[in-house]
């Protein structure tokens, strides 16, 4: 008997048609099914009810019904609890989601059969600093990204790795991403991909206006820390550090950021024959 929690994105299934099959098909497995009250409260769902993530610590596993945005918010939540993500994508590119919403019983099955491996990914924590003070933390599945705000303005950053200076730059901004994020926003900036099995960290520059910048891969055990120009005339908070594109924090050029490999990991479920590549080809391009 299987404690699985579900994590249903709703804007993703209005009438939760998928999210009732779905649960009803685990009841009959006699498993125990735990959902966010705010959802069984809306639906008059016959669910537990997770009240608070302190609750967490007696689920197996979590199946996410949503896209990539409502699997890379679920890992965040879910990471500091060592629970195993199944996503199953309801949404538009689903990169990140195991099975597809019409393939969800035959590869539930092959779950409760353990027949699966669960995937570490590794991930990123990101500090902001004022003045020496740590003014922000967070940590992420995808990427940490500083960018500009609104303003069609370049950002004039340097960037050390081990307090090694490595180059200024003058940019849209930078985008700092796991092996997992390398196929999201640093994959539309000209990044490499990294295969997501890999400890690595890659760092993109964002239309630099250079003729030589280009991505650099580190270590996942180096530390990378990013300062701003001074000089260059600067409205207060014109600057915007985001977290896996779904938190943020504005700055201003007086920020230091630092960010590094997180302790936390993302353990994701795999389906036996299913890998990186398969996925790549089918939801990148490619035959
Ligand atoms: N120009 C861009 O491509 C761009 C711009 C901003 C943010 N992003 C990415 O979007 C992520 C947040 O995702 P969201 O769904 O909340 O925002 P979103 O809805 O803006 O999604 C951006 C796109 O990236 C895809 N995506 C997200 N994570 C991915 C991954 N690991 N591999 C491949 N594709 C992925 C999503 O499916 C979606 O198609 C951020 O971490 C950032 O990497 C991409
Ligand atoms: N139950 C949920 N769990 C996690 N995130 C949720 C949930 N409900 C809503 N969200 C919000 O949804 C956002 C993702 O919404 P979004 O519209 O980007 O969907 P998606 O999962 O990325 O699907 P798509 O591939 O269609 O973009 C997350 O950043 C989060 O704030």
């Amino acid at each position: 008997m299987k404690n699985v929690y579900m994590i249903i994105n709703t804007s993703k299934d209005p009438t939760l048609t998928y999210s009732c099959k779905i649960m009803d098909w685990l009841k009959s497995k006699d498993c125990k099914v735990y959902i966010d009250s705010y959802v069984r409260e809306c639906y008059a769902f016959n669910a537990i009810d997770i009240e608070d993530d302190s609750e967490l610590d007696e689920i197996d596993f979590a199946i996410v019904l949503g896209g990539d945005g409502t699997i890379i918010h679920s890992a965040r939540r879910l990471a500091m609890h060592e629970i195993p993500i199944l996503g199953i994508n309801l949404g538009n590119l689903g990169f990140l989601a195991e099975i597809e919403e019409h393939e969800w019983q035959e590869n539930l099955e092959k779950v409760l059969e353990g027949k699966f491996e669960i995937e570490t990914r590794m991930m990123l924590e990101a500090q902001i600093y004022t003045n020496g003070i740590l003014i922000e933390e967070g940590f992420c599945l995808n990427d940490v990204v500083i960018s500009r705000m609104a303003l069609s303005r370049m950002v004039g950053f340097s960037i050390y790795v081990n307090d090694e200076f490595v180059n200024y730059y003058s940019a849209d901004g930078i985008i700092i991403a796991t092996p997992t994020g390398s196929t999201a926003y640093n994959l539309s900036a000209n990044g490499p991909i990294l295969a997501p099995h890999n400890e690595m960290i890659v760092m993109t520059p964002i239309c630099p206006h250079s003729l030589t910048a280009r991505s650099i891969v580190l270590s996942s055990n180096d530390i990378v820390r990013i300062t701003f120009e001074h000089n260059r005339r600067s409205w207060d908070n014109d600057l915007m550090v985001t977290i896996d594109g779904q938190e943020g924090k504005e700055i201003n050029n007086d920020a230091e950021i630092i960010i590094q490999k997180a302790d936390l990991k993302t353990r994701l479920i795999q389906i036996e024959g299913h890998n990186f590549y398969h996925i790549l080809r089918r939801k990148l391009g490619g035959n």
